[in-house]
C-alpha cells in the first residue's frame, strides 16, 4: 500500500514537472506511441483532443504538418529520428503563419532496454526576430557614413563602425577597449562631462559642434548627437555618439566670415567689422568717460601710381602702407580699409586731443617714406582727418562723417597734413556734396562751357592764342568759379566728361575762328590730373582734334607741374606721343610746384606759363622780379617760350618786356569772354595797344 502511494506521489511530482517546464513535451516509444505529453504542447500546436485520443504520433504528425511552410522537410526529419534513434537532434520550423518553432528530440534508454523519444517544442518567435532586427541594426551601424561609437558608462569603447575608423583613423581592433578621452582635446573636456550628465539623466542632445582629436591628435571639427544606450530593463548603461565631419562646411563657413569682416587685399578689417568695433569702442567710452579718436587717412595721388604702373604696383603699394600703419599704431587700436585707398585708426582711450595729432603726424611721417615696390621707388604722403569721441560726434555715423569731411579739408590745404573735425566743415562738405549733385546734371542741362582769354605777344602785341575756361553757369548761383568746382569735379571723376567737352569745343571754336576770323594762334586747354592720367586721354585728344578738323599744332595742352612730375613713365609716353603728333604742350602756374627742375629738359614741353601770384608783386617785389628773371633765362636757354600770367597793369607789362619775356595773358588785355565778345575784341583791337587797357566784356 505504502509503495501504490509512493508510486502515485512520484507520477504527481513528475507531472508537475513537466507542466512546469517552458518546452511543450510529448514522450513516444520508439513505434510512435503516445505515451504522455504536457498541456504546452496541445496549445502549441493546437492539437485537437480527437486526435490525442489516436495515442499515436503518426496521426498528430500529418496535422501538424499541414500548419508548417516546408511539411515535407518536417516529416522527413521525424521520420528519419524514429529510423535512426539518434540520441539527440535539433530542427527549426517555420509556420505559415511566421512563428518559428525549435524542435529536439532526445532518445532516452529506460531501466530495462526500452527506450522511449522525448520530443521538446520551444516558441522561437520572438528570439528570432530579436536576432535578425539585431543584424539589420550591426548592418546600418556598419554601413552609415556618420562615425557611430559607442561607450560604456565608464567612458571605455565598446562600439565603433567603419565610418568611425573612417573619421577618427584609428581600427575598430585598435581603439575598442579603450577610454573615450583619447579622442577628445583637454579644452573639451568641461563640455563632454556636461553632456554626459545629461545623457545619464536619459536625455538625448541635439546636434552639437565641437572638435575632436583623431589619430596623431589631428583637430577634426564634428557634429555629434549623443544618445544613451539602454539594456532591456530600461537601464543606462552607456552612450552612443554619433559624429559627422564638418570640417569642410566650417572652412568654408569660416573662409566666409572672413570675407564678410575683412579685407582680402590688406587683411585688415573691413568696414562692417570696423564699424562693429567703433560701436563697441563707443559703448565703454561713454560708460568709463574717455575719449576715442578717429582718424581717416587718404594716400594723396595713389591713383596716379595705380593707373600709371597698373594694380599690380597698386595693389603691393597698399599692403605696404597697411603694415606700415598697423606698426605704428598700439595693439588695441584697429586699423582698417575702406576700400580703395582709405583707411581709418580707431584709437581707443584717449585723454587728449593731442594724443590723436601725435598718432597723426607718425602716420603722415611714416607713410610719406619711400616705397620700394619692385623695381619702383614711390611716393606718397597722405591726409588726414580726425574727429573724437564725444567732442565731434556721438555715434559711429557722425565721427565717420565729420572724420571724412575733415580729411578733405586737409587735402584742401594742400595735403600730407591733418585736420581735426570743427562744425564749419561740416557747412563746408554740405555745401560740397550739393555742389557736386548740381554738377552730374550740368552737363546735360548745357550749363558748361569755355570763355577765351587771348594770349599776347608782349613784344609786338600780336595775339599769338587763346586760352579756354571753363564756367559753370548754375541757374541760381549764377556764375561758379572753376577754383571751386573743379577740385570737386576731380574726386567725383566728373572732371572726364567735363573736361572732354570743352576739349571738343574749344578746338571746335578755334576751328571755326581760323576759318571764318583769320584768327592764326593756338588753343590752350586746361588738363586735369584726373585726365591725363586716364589710359585712353591720348585717344580722347586725337577724337576731338579729328572731329573738329583743327591742326594739332593749333592745340596746346596746359599741364601742371605735379601731373608731369607723379607721371612717372606713362606720363613721359603720353607727352612724348603727344608732341610727336604735334600737339604743344605748356607748363601751367609754373613755380608753384615742384622745385626740381631737370624734367624740363625731359620732356618735349614748348611753353612755360609764370602763375600770376608772381606777375601779381610786379613790379615792386624784389623777389618776384629775381623769380620771373630767372624764369626767362632759364626758358630761354632751354629754347621755351614764356608766358606770364595774370597780368593787369601796365607796370607789370613793362617789367615782363624789360626782362624779355614772351609772351603775356591777362586783364590788362582781356578777361575770359564769350566767343562773341571774343570775335568783338579781336575786330576791334587796335594794331598797336601798347599803353591802353582794353574794356572788354566780362565773362
Ligand atoms: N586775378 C587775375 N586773374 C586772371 C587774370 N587773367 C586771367 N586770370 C584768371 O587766371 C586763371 C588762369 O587759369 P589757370 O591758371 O589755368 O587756372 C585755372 C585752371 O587751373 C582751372 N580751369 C579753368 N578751366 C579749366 C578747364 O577747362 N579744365 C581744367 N582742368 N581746369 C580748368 O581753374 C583755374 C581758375 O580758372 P579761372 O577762374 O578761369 O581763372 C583763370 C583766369 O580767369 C588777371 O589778370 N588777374
Amino acid at each position: 500500500m505504502k509503495k501504490e502511494f509512493e508510486l502515485n506521489y512520484s507520477l504527481s511530482v513528475l507531472k508537475a514537472a513537466i507542466e512546469a517546464t517552458v518546452d511543450g513535451l510529448l514522450v513516444t516509444d520508439r513505434r510512435g506511441k503516445v505515451l504522455c505529453y504536457n498541456q504546452l504542447y496541445v496549445n502549441m500546436w493546437p492539437i485537437p483532443g480527437e486526435l490525442l485520443a489516436h495515442a499515436r504520433h503518426q496521426a498528430i504528425l500529418g496535422y501538424c504538418a499541414g500548419q508548417l511552410r516546408d511539411p515535407e522537410q518536417f516529416l522527413r526529419s521525424i521520420e528519419e529520428i524514429y529510423a535512426t534513434l539518434a540520441p539527440e537532434s535539433f530542427n527549426v520550423f517555420e509556420f505559415r503563419n511566421g512563428r518559428v518553432f525549435e524542435r529536439c528530440a532526445k532518445v532516452k534508454t529506460l531501466e530495462g532496454s526500452d527506450i522511449v523519444l522525448v520530443w521538446s517544442f520551444r516558441d522561437i518567435t520572438e528570439r528570432r526576430q530579436g536576432e535578425s532586427y539585431k543584424a539589420q541594426l550591426a548592418a546600418i551601424v556598419e554601413s552609415s557614413n556618420d562615425a557611430i561609437i559607442v561607450k560604456d558608462l565608464n567612458g571605455i569603447i565598446t562600439g565603433w563602425n567603419a565610418a568611425a575608423e573612417e573619421l577618427f583613423g584609428y581600427r575598430s581592433g585598435e581603439i575598442i577597449g579603450s577610454s573615450i578621452l583619447t579622442l577628445i582635446p583637454p579644452d573639451r573636456l568641461e563640455e563632454e562631462d556636461r553632456i554626459m550628465n545629461l545623457v545619464k539623466s536619459g536625455k538625448r542632445t541635439d546636434h552639437f559642434e565641437t572638435v575632436r582629436w583623431g589619430k596623431g591628435k589631428k583637430s577634426i571639427d564634428v557634429s555629434v548627437t549623443i544618445s544613451p544606450v539602454k539594456d532591456s530593463a530600461g537601464n543606462i548603461i552607456g552612450a552612443s555618439k554619433i559624429a559627422r565631419d564638418i570640417t569642410q562646411r566650417k572652412e568654408s563657413q569660416e573662409r566666409i566670415e572672413y570675407l564678410a569682416h575683412y579685407d582680402l587685399l590688406t587683411g585688415l578689417p573691413n568696414r562692417a567689422l570696423f564699424t562693429d568695433r567703433m560701436r563697441i569702442a563707443i559703448e565703454n567710452a561713454s560708460r568709463y568717460a574717455f575719449r576715442l579718436a578717429l582718424l581717416f587717412v587718404d594716400l594723396d595721388r595713389f591713383k596716379l601710381i595705380n593707373d600709371s604702373l597698373g594694380h599690380a604696383i597698386g595693389d603691393k603699394l597698399l599692403k605696404a602702407v597697411a603694415e606700415r600703419m598697423q606698426s605704428t599704431v598700439r595693439q588695441a587700436d584697429t586699423v582698417s580699409r575702406l576700400g580703395g585707398d582709405e583707411f581709418v585708426v580707431l584709437l581707443g582711450r584717449i585723454h587728449t586731443a593731442t594724443e590723436a595729432a601725435r598718432v597723426a603726424e607718425k602716420l603722415i611721417a611714416v607713410l610719406s617714406q619711400p616705397y620700394q615696390i619692385e623695381q619702383h621707388e614711390l611716393l606718397l604722403t597722405a591726409s588726414v582727418g580726425i574727429s573724437i569721441y564725444p567732442d565731434s560726434g556721438k555715434d559711429v555715423n557722425s565721427l565717420m562723417r565729420n572724420a571724412d569731411v575733415s580729411m578733405y579739408s586737409a587735402k584742401g590745404q594742400g595735403r600730407n597734413r591733418y585736420q581735426f573735425y570743427s562744425e564749419d566743415l561740416t557747412s563746408g562738405a554740405d555745401e560740397r556734396l550739393r555742389l557736386e549733385y548740381d554738377l552730374r546734371s550740368a552737363l546735360a542741362r548745357d550749363e558748361i562751357f569755355p570763355v577765351y582769354q587771348p594770349q599776347l605777344e608782349l613784344a609786338t602785341g600780336r595775339v599769338v592764342g587763346v586760352e579756354a575756361l571753363m564756367r559753370w553757369k548754375h541757374p541760381e548761383r549764377g556764375l561758379v568759379s572753376p577754383a571751386s568746382f573743379i577740385p570737386v569735379a576731380e574726386d567725383s571723376g566728373l572732371i572726364l566728361s567735363l573736361g572732354e567737352h570743352i576739349l571738343r569745343e574749344s578746338c571746335l571754336q578755334a576751328r571755326q575762328w581760323h576759318e571764318q576770323q583769320g584768327f592764326e594762334g593756338t588753343i590752350a586747354v586746361n588738363v586735369s590730373a584726373v585726365q591725363f592720367r586716364q589710359n585712353d586721354f591720348t585717344d580722347v585728344v586725337l577724337r576731338a582734334l579729328a572731329d573738329s578738323g583743327l591742326s594739332p599744332e593749333c592745340l596746346e595742352l596746359e599741364l601742371t607741374e605735379s601731373v608731369v612730375m607723379h607721371g612717372v613713365e606713362s606720363a613721359t609716353q603720353k607727352m612724348c606721343f603727344l608732341e610727336s603728333r604735334g600737339i604743344k604742350l605748356a607748363i601751367d602756374d609754373f613755380g608753384t610746384g615742384y622745385s626740381s627742375l631737370s624734367y624740363l629738359r625731359q620732356f618735349a614741353i614748348d611753353r612755360l606759363k609764370i602763375d600770376r601770384s608772381f606777375v601779381r608783386d610786379l613790379p615792386q617785389d624784389t623777389d618776384a622780379k629775381a623769380i620771373i628773371r630767372a624764369t626767362v633765362a632759364m626758358g630761354r636757354s632751354l629754347g621755351l617760350r614764356v608766358m606770364a600770367e595774370g597780368v593787369e597793369t601796365e607796370g607789370q607789362a613793362e617789367y615782363l618786356r624789360s626782362v624779355q619775356c614772351d609772351e603775356s595773358q591777362g586783364y590788362l588785355y582781356a578777361r575770359p569772354m564769350r566767343p562773341d565778345d571774343f570775335e568783338a575784341w579781336l575786330k576791334g583791337r587796335k594794331p598797336d595797344f601798347r599803353g591802353s587797357r582794353y574794356q572788354m566784356a566780362q565773362s
